[in-house]
């Protein structure tokens, strides 16, 4: 049985007029990896600064269902915020102690799990330098290790793979499946539609402060990722665009993509291409989680049926 760790009932915030984060309502469960998407400005962060204490939400509840009472139970939070800052001249085992005690977690324990994270991401030995010795992509391996020192039962990384190299993003990648699969639960907003197709079990799509798609990615690709014929051939791209059973199409030299509707069966539709349509090369797929994204943050609905050049 799925056991809701965090549960945001309906809420909103605005700034003086303007609503950032409208009806807005999700469950994270133990174990699962919760990936909060959406472009620029959608209102994620203000979601989980909300989440986190930070910000007051004008409307609505947060729960932690563990826990009863209306204060943030910050010993079993672990929080990745997304504007990153340590102690530039302490020491780096100082300032990962100095979180622990921050949540009430024994010193000796945050001592050996520290030791055992710095050496895990590939910083062994340097327990006594400082965050100004280090590289961005360094320091925020320390601020993630920061984040989990003290085992929490609910993580919010707040676009952890920002800066990231793909061999760190990796390292942090595999130690959020980890912590997964240990029972946390994990709440991550990122840009990186790559990275939260391959790692989050279930998505939340916000736009303009509100949830616009949420499920498992298969769930979200059933219901919106609709087929696309990737053709590369010499034709006349209005004719292209005017197959039916087309919603849209774009054109890049001699590669079109022709976004096919809803329902279309694809072995079906190729059967009626025209005689004349040119191509020496010809694939069909369902379009990405990036493809979605671009559809909701450029204004065209998922289940819109425009066509457009
Ligand atoms: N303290 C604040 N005062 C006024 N407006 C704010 C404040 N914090 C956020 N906003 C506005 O709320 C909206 C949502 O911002 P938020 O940072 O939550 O978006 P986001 O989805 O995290 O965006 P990004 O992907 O750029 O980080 C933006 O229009 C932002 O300008």
């Amino acid at each position: 049985m799925k056991v809701p760790i965090l549960t945001v009932q309906n809420i909103g915030k605005s700034f003086k007029d303007k609503t950032v984060v409208n009806d807005l309502s999700f469950q994270v469960f133990e174990g699962e990896i919760m990936g909060i998407v959406g472009p620029n400005g959608a209102g994620k962060s203000t979601t989980i600064r909300s989440i986190m204490g930070i910000l007051y939400p004008d409307e609505g509840k947060i729960h932690f269902n563990r826990h009863g009472s209306a204060e943030i139970p910050k010993r079993v939070v672990g929080y990745l915020p997304e504007e990153r800052g340590l102690y530039k001249k302490v020491s780096i085992m100082d300032i990962l102690l100095y979180f622990a005690e921050l949540k009430d977690y024994p010193l000796k324990k945050a001592r050996e799990r520290a030791l055992f994270y710095l050496k895990k991401f590939g910083l062994e030995g340097k327990e006594k330098s400082t965050i100004e010795e280090f590289s961005k992509g360094m320091a925020q391996k320390v601020q993630f290790i920061a984040a989990i020192i003290h085992e929490p039962e609910l993580l919010i990384l707040d676009e952890p793979f920002s800066g990231l190299d793909p061999v760190s993003q990796d390292v942090i990648k595999n130690e959020i499946r980890e912590l997964a699969g240990s029972g946390t639960a994990i709440l991550l907003s990122a840009h990186q539609m790559n990275v939260v197709e391959e790692l989050c079990d279930r998505i939340l799509m916000m736009h303009r402060g509100q949830q616009v798609i949420s499920g498992t990615l298969e769930e979200i690709k059933k219901k919106y990722a609709n087929f696309k014929c990737v053709m590369h051939g010499v034709n006349d791209r209005t004719k292209l665009s005017e197959l039916p059973q087309v919603q849209r199409a774009t054109h890049q030299g001699k590669v079109t993509t022709l976004f096919l509707e809803d329902h279309v069966h694809p072995s079906e539709w190729i059967k009626n291409l025209p005689a004349d349509v040119d191509f020496n090369e010809l694939s069909i797929s369902r379009v990405s989680l990036h493809e979605i994204f671009i559809e909701i943050a450029t204004d065209h609905s998922p289940e819109g049926s425009g066509k457009s050049a």
